[in-house]
């Protein structure tokens, strides 16, 4: 069944959303979740690429029904968009993970928790309504700990409050350096702080931003041995973590953060159940490829053996419809579902997805897609150089 379209007042475009997000959030907060790393190469890249990337529709095929639903680990997502891990929710609207968590119920899809959020985990659990068992739970991001103590402690908790899935983040041993932040650190007001680290120490913002903005390398390396446990363990290898994990929790294990078809293959040699192609939303190592243009030749490495979850610079349905062409099975909204949170909390965060919906259901149509495994990489294609023709990817 076609969606339903929007009241002519609401927004109709999630570019609208982010218009009256900006109007809604104080200028440090919207500085903190519009950045990138360093000159912001890859923030811009991930969302330009789309732009790039043209469509090759089919006729004639039969879309009176058209399916958006996914199936991911078994479970049923309604479309296959899901709202990626992100810190500080709270700063962007008061029901911060909660509304957040409660819009991806409603559209039948899912939400993963940051390590840093301001909503414990087990009250983000609480917020939702028994679901039928055909649907995922939450999903709980790992930022892991030199404290194994640490980590353990809140894998438990998360396993207790029954999340499906761990979601490991490998591309940030370091914060990537955000000039903006440097020059003005995030501090989280009275009343927030960081509910799933184990300690819940107060402030709660991460110790990891001490070390950005330490002065000099001495500073750093006092900051570095000071706050050890509270920083992210760098010495962590494929062969060492992943089976560490499994040993912890019966819980689906994802590392988000995988770039190279390498690692791709590390990951399912190291035996997770599934990746997440991100770049962490060009906020960590600036200059590397948007995700879209790396997500071909990593899901030549792993498509139909595991899940490849992905996300970076998604603002419409049809960049959703590009990345499953090119081979994710789930597509995550970072800043896009923020820009609903700050424009009407849980209601704006489903106007954002509605609005996904309908765009992705459009793009399906027009393209002769009549379900989510009928979009093939045949579908996209990119200008020639010399500009004119489309070369298939
Ligand atoms: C402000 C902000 C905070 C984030 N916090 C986290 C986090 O706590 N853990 C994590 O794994 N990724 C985090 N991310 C990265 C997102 O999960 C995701 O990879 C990224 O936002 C996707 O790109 P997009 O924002 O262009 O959709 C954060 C992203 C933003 C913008
Ligand atoms: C220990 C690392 C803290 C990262 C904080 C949240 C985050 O991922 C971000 O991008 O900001």
């Amino acid at each position: 069944m076609a969606p339903k379209d929007e009241t002519p007042s609401d927004p109709i475009t999630v570019a609208e959303v982010k218009e009256i997000a900006k109007t809604k959030l104080n200028q440090p907060t919207w500085d903190y979740y519009t950045t990138g790393a360093d000159e912001n190469r890859t923030l811009d890249r991930n969302s330009k690429i789309y732009k790039k990337l043209l469509l090759r529709p089919r006729a004639l095929r039969n879309v009176a029904d058209v399916d958006t639903s996914a199936y991911i680990f078994g479970k049923r997502y309604e479309i296959p968009i899901a709202i990626a891990p992100s810190a500080y929710q709270k700063l962007v609207g008061p029901g911060g993970e909660i509304d957040m968590t409660r819009a991806s119920y409603t559209l039948g899809t899912n939400f993963t928790l940051s390590s840093n959020a301001t909503t414990s985990l087990e009250d983000v659990m609480a917020a939702l309504p028994p679901r039928d068992a055909k649907y995922p739970a939450p999903w709980f991001q790992l930022y892991f700990l030199r404290s194994r103590e640490q980590t353990k402690a809140v894998i438990k908790r998360a396993e207790e409050a029954g999340y499906e899935a761990l979601v490991l983040t490998v591309d940030t041993a370091v914060l990537g350096n955000r000039l903006g932040e440097r020059k003005k650190p995030l501090v989280l007001p009275p009343g927030l702080s960081t509910a799933n680290r184990a300690s819940r120490q107060a402030g709660g913002v991460s110790k990891g931003r001490l070390l950005l903005n330490a002065k000099t390398a001495a500073e750093a390396k006092k900051v570095d041995q000071e706050n050890g446990d509270f920083l992210v363990d760098r010495s962590l290898e494929w062969g060492e973590v992943i089976p560490w994990l499994r040993m912890q929790t019966s819980m689906k294990i994802l590392v988000k953060g995988i770039m190279t078809a390498e690692d791709a293959l590390e990951a399912m040699v190291a035996g997770v159940d599934g990746i997440v192609v991100s770049n962490h939303g060009g906020r960590q190592l600036d200059g590397v490829p948007s995700t879209l243009e790396m997500l071909p030749e990593i899901a030549d490495v792993v498509k139909g053996r595991i899940p490849v979850v992905f996300d970076g610079g998604i603002s419409t349905g049809s960049d959703v419809f590009k990345a499953l062409a090119l081979g994710a099975d789930l597509c995550l909204i970072g800043r896009s579902a923020l820009w609903g949170l700050a424009y009407d909390g849980q209601k704006g965060v489903e106007a954002v997805l509605h609005i996904l919906e309908r765009e992705l259901w459009r793009t399906m149509v027009l393209s002769g897609a009549s379900s989510i495994s009928k979009i093939s990489r045949s579908m996209v294609g990119i200008a020639k150089r010399d500009g004119f023709g489309v070369s298939k990817l």
